[in-house]
């Protein structure tokens, strides 16, 4: 059974409609990256499935439930579903470690022991032992990101959504990020990623999916959707893609 299933959903925004009728699987330990140019759709789509927006038509059903039934508790249903945006959105006035235990022990009910036990385990295991005591500030835009990812996973969700957690990083820093999500792979997180980096998308994906205006144009293993795509427009846009990296 798939873990996630996205039925036919479509968004609008003001009369427009910016999802038109996604179907996506999402099988449980799988890697999908969600690819497309700018305004595609890619972050309303994680955004809908963690109920951070409300869905205009179709249905989204998480372990065999579905998600966006009026009667489906929402805050539950974030419990289950970890998500790490663009912005770190760390608490400022936090350690690392408080961070990390925040929403273990506030929301999940975890005893402090036993939740700074599992952030120091999880620091230690992606590289940032030393900086439990640190405020955010103290650390690089890379280092507060692979806290925010960790902050993420340490209530053990079931399904990941991680939203350009990149774009906002120097590049030399954005291989320490892409290195906590390959060791997060290794480890059976079923992810959903949205990305502008082509070369991780294909190096990480299980599947690879191509939005462009709302709809899901083509969907497919990494080999596939970048050496042979069938969609013209998945052509075009990997085209302009490569075009504007010679620029
Ligand atoms: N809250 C909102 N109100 C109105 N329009 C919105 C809102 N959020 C997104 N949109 C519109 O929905 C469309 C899809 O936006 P979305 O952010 O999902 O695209 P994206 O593919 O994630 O883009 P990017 O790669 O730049 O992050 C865009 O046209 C955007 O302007």
């Amino acid at each position: 059974m798939s873990l996630l299933k996205i039925e036919d959903v479509w968004k609008h925004y003001h009369g427009l409609s910016v999802l038109r009728g996604i179907d996506l699987e999402v099988a449980p330990h799988e890697v999908v990256c969600l690819i497309g140019a700018s305004g595609s759709g890619k972050s309303t789509l994680l955004r809908c499935v963690n109920l951070l927006e409300t869905i205009d038509d179709g249905a989204i059903h998480l372990d065999g439930a579905e998600i966006t039934d009026v009667r489906a508790d929402a805050d539950d249903v974030r419990r289950r579903i970890g998500m790490v945006f663009q912005a770190y959105n760390l608490f400022p006035h936090m350690t690392v470690l408080d961070n990390i235990t925040l929403a273990p022990r506030k929301v999940h009910g975890v005893r402090t022991e036993e939740a700074e036990a599992r952030a120091r385990e999880l620091l230690d295991r992606f590289g940032l032992a030393d900086k439990a005591g640190e405020y955010p500030d103290r650390l690089s835009g890379g280092q507060q990101q692979r806290v925010a990812v960790i902050r993420a996973v340490a209530t053990d969700p079931r399904l990941l959504l991680l939203d350009e957690v990149t774009s906002a990083l120097d590049p030399t820093l954005v291989t320490e990020v892409l290195g906590v999500i390959r060791e997060l792979k290794e480890t059976g997180m079923t992810m959903i990623l949205a990305t502008h980096e082509m070369g991780f998308a294909r190096d990480i994906a299980d599947t690879v999916c191509f939005l462009e205006g709302g709809v899901l144009l083509e969907s497919g293993p990494p080999e596939q959707i970048f050496s042979a795509p069938e969609h013209p427009r998945t052509r075009a846009f990997l085209q302009r893609v490569l075009e504007a990296r010679r620029m």
